[in-house]
């Protein structure tokens, strides 16, 4: 039986999959995270779960290493996680009022086979006021998330609706993940 590594820092990615009883440890490398603008967004995304995964999978070949990738795009305008409070509160401003996709990448690695995939999310958020970005920013919960909010914690009071996988908002599309990893239980046998 292989070992599983979670190839990320997201506290949020470390509980999703504790919850549903994988057992795993995490390993995760400090990579330059470059997202490329050549290719369709989602391919993108990809390939940076991919690199995230493969600079562990280097060094642990017996182990199945999963990595994962969220942004949030709002037309051709793209975000990860905000620099300082002020990009925080642009990107805060440019989301009120307007439908985002939340995009997740994820890649699964062991030595005898590699699956990528993505899930796109739509969030809309209502419309939201100076004070409550200011509030929000003061609360310190913007700075580590793609989008500059977290569905999950204070972040849900600005969402009206969502179409398709909450948890790929929160950072790891766990069911589609989890039937990946059954393939590659399989594979061990
Ligand atoms: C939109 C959104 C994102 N996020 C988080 C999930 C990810 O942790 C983070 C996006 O940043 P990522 O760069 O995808 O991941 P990370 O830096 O947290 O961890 P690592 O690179 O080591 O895997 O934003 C939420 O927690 N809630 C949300 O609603």
């Amino acid at each position: 039986m292989r070992t599983y590594i979670l190839a990320s820092r997201s506290p949020r990615r470390k509980e999703l999959l504790e919850e549903m009883g994988l057992s795993f440890t995490v390993v995760s490398m400090e990579i330059e995270e470059h997202l490329r603008t050549d290719i369709d967004l989602t391919k993108a995304v990809e390939q940076l779960a991919y690199e995230k995964a493969e600079a562990v999978a280097r060094c642990h070949p017996d182990s199945i290493v999963i990595g994962a990738d969220t942004v949030v795009a709002l037309g051709a305008q793209v975000f990860g996680k905000p620099k300082d409070e002020m990009q925080a509160r642009e990107m805060l401003r440019a989301l009120s009022g307007k439908r985002h996709q939340v995009i997740g990448g994820v890649a699964v690695l062991s030595a005898q086979q590699q699956v990528t995939f993505s899930c796109v999310t739509n969030v809309r958020f209502y419309p939201i006021s100076e004070t409550e970005i200011t509030d929000y920013i003061r609360s310190g919960e913007p700075m580590d998330k793609a989008g500059a909010y977290g569905i999950q914690g204070l972040g849900k009071r600005f969402v009206e609706g969502i179409e398709g996988d909450y948890f790929n908002v929160v950072g790891l599309p766990v069911s589609r993940l989890l039937r990946v990893l059954a393939g590659f239980e399989t594979e061990n046998r």
